[in-house]
């Protein structure tokens, strides 16, 4: 029996990698210092995983910044727009790395990044490869060879990380028409042979190779592309053992493929899709030599493991093939979980002791291992974990009978409002008074380096909660008064009081914990740190209406509400697996809800529930898709329908595709929706076109990943292209998503512009109006 790791956290134990990177990229230390950094977490992480006995450690699993990426350098899959930089001498290819990601506006250069989108359900974001018909490919970045050998004189023997052919390129977009990307899979093999021949001669003798598409439904095109694939690479070498990975769902009906495919192990994500075991044991794969890799661990949650559930698992595996055949290991690499619950000191104890982080997983799989092989010694640990689950499973602080209840009696007149919306909207009108185009922002406003530093001091205590407030509140008035001096319409308070859009609520809702160094990647240097929820949810009391309160105080014009929806507040959380998800999401739009009509009761006439994970938030498979879809859209209208109907509710979503689950947006109801379009040129809101969505929207006019100012006329341009497609009367002005990962300057100019072309909009559809 061997253990297994399919990736570790790249960041480092305190967020090293972010420092380095941010402080690389200021000018404000080199390269080499970069490098150093990135060597040291590489070798803590392979030391650490060599000293918990782990036999099978990746390498290849750090990044600087995203591994896709990565794997574009290795393939040389390089936009053109890059190319003057390739041919630089002396360029390094970290920076080249760093200018695909993230733009390159310097020495004469303006290029831009290349997209960004989510990795399958989770909240990491990879970056897209570009692709061409009949692109060429060839072996250029030696990063993997490179890690290899560090790893191997650290005293490692590394089992490379891969990301594999097909998923490669089924994580790409076509940049031009007439061709699918699968078809490049003929010239982009010769570069992958040529990388395993390199690595055979390293010695390497076992390679992961991760296919997470095997988890999604495939065409016959991309299933026959795996085959094809897996039976050219399989003749590369007999020396090297292909350990095939998918994860996040089961295989489905690409699991006969998979088993006949001519690689020596499949990793198994048992704790999303338990049943596929059953399902392999139930063939004659017994009669063949393949492993199998149990991914017994949740790489994606930060419960403490339930070993006698795994140890069921790995016997009745080990029952139908015997122990030399199987690998323990987590579901997937443990990239999306914190690195080490020890350096939480101030959870606690009774909840810190139900849960595991990367380095506890590590020493779980290890555990298992112990436990299934009859070690001596490992029966205490089964005591200890029993211990610990059965405190977790009757502890009282988990369940609260009236919020049960709560959830039980929710109606289905709960989840409507008063009025259809043709009738809310007059009554909106009639009260707010709004333009023709009326402007708006999405919420942040620039989270600058003071503001955190002034929260950190709090946190510290060097600080009173009372300066504290002083200094946000100052920030909130500066604010308002420049969205009035720009004329914007409605108005937003700019969240400088919040950390995080999701935290923030966690923080102040029961049934929740937060730690202090929970931090997980996000997108290249930026992470964020999950609230995790272990118990029943419910507000305590109102968590935002003092401050927008406030905000409204100052002005005349309308205040936006600015709250998180029930469905991202769970989806960007830590999740109980002791309940189904939904109902800890109607827990959470309950609280919402309640938020909501206090919001309404301190007088602020337009709130905006924000769902920016609702899409993320879909089962990847797409014979789940309708049930999650039904709740999802009924949390969120729980948690936005106790209003009146003169009280305008607003949604956000920003991230996302919408063509195929544009009916259910258009079922969530909101009066007012805005969208990110600008990067696609609002081509986005062709669903909402096609479709005739009914209620009014805000497609977004500008990229707030970017520091760019967008001109006047660009945005008028976007507005027009929008105006030909939808109703001018239900069209609003806005950006793309929140500014608070943008400077100040760059912010005012650009929503100086965005408002003026906001009135030329008005002034020409005046004339057509009229
Ligand atoms: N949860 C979540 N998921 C999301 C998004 C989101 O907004 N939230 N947006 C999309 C992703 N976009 C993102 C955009 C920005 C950041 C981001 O800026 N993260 C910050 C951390 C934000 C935070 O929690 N800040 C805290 C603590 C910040 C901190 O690092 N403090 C310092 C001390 C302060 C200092 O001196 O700077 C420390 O602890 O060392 C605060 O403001 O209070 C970062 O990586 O730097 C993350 C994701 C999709 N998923
Ligand atoms: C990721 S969506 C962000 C919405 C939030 N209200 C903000 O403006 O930051
Ligand atoms: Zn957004």
């Amino acid at each position: 029996m061997f253990t297994n790791i399919l990736g570790y956290p790249r960041i480092g134990g305190h967020r090293e990698l972010k420092k380095a990177c941010e402080s690389y990229w200021a000018g404000e230390s080199t390269l080499r210092d970069l490098q150093l950094t990135a060597k040291e977490i590489r070798r803590h992480n392979w030391l650490l995983q060599q000293q918990a006995g782990i036999d099978l450690i990746p390498c290849n699993d750090f990044s600087f910044y995203d591994q896709v990426l990565d794997m574009c350098l290795t393939v040389s899959a390089i936009p053109e727009r890059f190319h003057p930089l390739v041919e630089q001498q002396q360029f390094p290819e970290t920076d080249l790395l760093f200018a695909m990601a993230r733009g390159y506006q310097k020495d004469g250069y303006d290029i831009t990044a290349m997209e960004m989108t989510k990795w399958f359900d989770t909240n990491y974001h990879y970056i897209v490869p570009e692709f061409y018909a009949n692109q060429q490919f060839n072996l250029l970045s030696d990063k993997i060879v490179n890690e290899c050998r560090e790893a191997i004189q650290a005293g490692i023997q590394p089992k490379p990380v891969i990301l594999g052919p097909v998923s490669f390129l089924l994580c790409g977009k076509e940049k031009e028409e007439g061709f699918h990307r699968i078809d490049l899979l003929k010239n982009l093999l010769p570069v992958y042979k040529k990388l395993m021949q390199q690595l055979d001669e390293l010695n390497i003798r076992t390679i992961q190779f991760d296919e997470p598409y095997l988890s999604l439904n495939l065409t016959d095109a991309e299933r026959k592309g795996v085959v094809y694939t897996y039976n050219e690479l399989s003749k590369v070498t007999p020396r090297i053992s292909i350990l095939l990975a998918s994860y996040f769902e089961c295989y489905g009906e690409n699991l006969t493929t998979v088993l006949g495919l001519p690689v020596q192990t499949i990793h198994l994500d048992l704790v999303r899709c338990s049943s596929q075991l059953d399902d392999i044991l139930a063939t004659d794969f017994a009669k063949s030599d393949k492993k199998l890799s149990l991914g017994v661990i949740d790489g994606r949650n930060i419960w403490k493991n339930d070993f006698e559930n795994s140890l069921k698992l790995i016997q009745k595996a080990v029952a139908a093939i015997g122990t030399d055949r199987i690998m323990i290991a987590p579901s997937c690499s443990l990239l999306h979980v914190p690195c080490d619950l020890s350096f939480e000191t101030a959870l606690p104890a009774e909840i810190k002791n139900w849960l595991s982080f990367a380095k506890q997983k590590v020493e779980e799989v290890v555990a298992l291992k112990q436990l299934a092989t009859n070690a001596a010694g490992a029966a205490a640990l089964l005591d200890e974990n029993k211990q610990a689950i059965a405190s977790r499973r009757t502890s009282p602080l988990i369940h609260k009978t009236h919020v049960k209840e709560r959830v039980a009696a929710i109606t289905d007149a709960d989840a409507h409002r008063n009025s259809v919306f043709a009738s809310r909207r007059q009554q909106q009108q009639a009260l707010l008074k709004l333009p023709l185009f009326p402007t708006t922002t999405i919420g942040s406003f620039p989270q600058t380096a003071d503001i955190r530093q002034l929260r950190a001091q709090l946190k510290k205590g060097s600080i009173t909660l009372e300066a504290y407030n002083t200094a946000i509140k100052a920030s909130t008035e500066t604010c308002v008064r420049m969205q009035e001096e720009l004329n914007i319409d409605v108005l937003v308070h700019g969240e400088f009081e919040r950390n995080d859009m999701v935290e923030y609520f966690g923080e102040q809702l029961e049934g929740y914990v937060f730690t202090k160094n929970g931090w997980v990647q996000s997108y290249g240097s930026r992470c964020v740190k999950p609230p995790v929820i272990f118990g029943d949810v419910e507000r305590k009391a109102p968590m935002t209406v003092e401050w927008t309160s406030y905000a409204q105080s100052l002005t005349n014009r309308p205040m936006k509400g600015m709250l998180t929806g029930p469905v991202t507040i769970l989806q960007w959380s830590f999740v109980r697996d002791d309940q189904p998800r939904e109902t800890t999401t109607m827990q959470i739009a309950l609280a919402i809800r309640d938020e909501v009509s206090d919001l309404e009761k301190a007088g602020i006439k337009v709130i905006q529930i924000d769902e920016p994970a609702i899409r993320e938030g879909l089962p990847l498979r797409k014979e789940n898709w309708a049930a999650y879809l039904q709740w999802a859209v009924k949390a969120f209208k729980v948690s936005s329908c106790s209003v009146e109907d003169s009280t305008q509710i607003h949604t956000h979503m920003c991230y996302s595709e919408f063509n195929d689950i544009i009916d259910s947006i258009a079922a969530m109801d909101a009066d007012v929706i805005t969208i990110e379009t600008s990067r696609s040129q609002m081509e986005l809101l062709d669903a909402f076109a096609d479709f005739k969505y009914p209620n009014e929207i805000g497609p977004g006019v500008y990229d707030i990943h970017s520091p760019r100012v967008p001109t006047v006329q660009e945005m008028e341009q976007l507005l027009q292209k929008a105006a030909d497609v939808i109703p001018v009367e239900h069209l609003w002005v806005n950006p793309d998503c929140g500014l608070k990962t943008r400077k100040w300057p760059e912010t005012k100019q650009a929503l100086q512009n965005m408002v003026e072309a906001a009135a030329k909009a008005r002034a020409k559809a005046g004339v057509v109006v009229a």
